[in-house]
């Protein structure tokens, strides 16, 4: 994985511009996410045993939103025979890059076989699924499309599939709201992040990623269909949620 570290707020933006997966994003986005996202790594290392529980032979293993690829390659370790990986991200330098790391992730011990494709999400054309990962890609979907979206996968998916659902979360309670934002900002800090870099990323998420409440996810996910709706991690102010169908 390529691992240029993330400058790209360091210097006075004046406008700040909206947040968009371009290909300067793309380059850093390796150390950005992990000096963003407290947890991420276990996160991701987490998400590929919970898949391989859920994984059926010859069925397909989607990840929506896959950007470099972490994921992904979490996928293809699985032991499903006939599996098969789609990978969807509607960045083109996103996925160029997901290519590479893909490409030179593949050592000799055998790996479920990857499609890339660019699209999005909202106009995939669907298979059924043993398994779906959208880690922390609805927060960039229009709201008024997050339960569609979630009812298309929920249709596709097999019986006893599973889809998991990582993102950002807001808290309805203001003291807990402000108290693990704090915390999330002393996560940046401490990786190195100044406060101008705070607080002009911040800027440019602002019309861009709309986090739910963890509420909202689960009574969302009831009302896609899913039979059981699980969290399964949190760490400050992100979490991730199992879903069985
Ligand atoms: N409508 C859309 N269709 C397709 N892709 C989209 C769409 N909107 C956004 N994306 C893509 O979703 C990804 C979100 S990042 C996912 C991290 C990854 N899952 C990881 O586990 O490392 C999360 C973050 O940056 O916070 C980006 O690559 C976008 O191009
Ligand atoms: O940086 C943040 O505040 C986030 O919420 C996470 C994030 C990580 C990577 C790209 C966009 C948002």
């Amino acid at each position: 994985m390529t691992d240029q570290p993330d400058r790209l707020f360091a210097k006075p933006l004046n406008p700040v511009p909206d947040f968009a997966f371009n290909q300067d994003v793309a380059r850093v986005f390796n150390d950005m996410i992990r000096r963003s996202v407290p947890g991420y790594l276990l996160l991701v290392e987490q998400i590929g045993l919970l898949a391989a529980r859920f994984a059926k032979p010859n069925s397909l293993l989607y990840d929506l939103g896959c950007s470099l690829g972490a994921v992904t390659f979490e996928l293809r370790k699985i032991k499903a025979s006939g599996a098969r990986v789609i990978a969807v991200d509607n960045s083109a330098a996103m996925l160029e890059r997901c290519r590479a790391n893909l490409a030179f992730t593949a050592k000799d011990h055998p790996l479920l076989p990857v499609e890339l494709v660019q699209a999005d999400i909202l106009q995939l054309k669907w298979q059924p699924a043993s398994v779906v990962v959208i880690n922390f890609t609805l927060q960039f979907i229009p709201p008024d499309q997050r339960l569609s979206l979630l009812q298309r996968i929920r249709q596709n998916l097999m019986p006893g599939g599973v889809l998991i659902l990582s993102e950002k979360l807001r808290f309805t309670d203001e003291s807990t709201e402000q108290l693990l934002t704090e915390l999330h900002l002393d996560f940046k800090r401490k990786g190195g992040y100044s406060e101008l870099e705070i607080a002009q990323k911040r800027d440019a998420l602002e019309n861009v990623m709309q986090p739910d409440s963890l509420q909202t996810h689960q009574q969302r996910l009831l009302q896609a269909g899913f039979s059981q709706v699980h969290p399964w991690f949190q760490c400050l102010n992100f979490g991730s949620i199992l879903s069985v169908a």
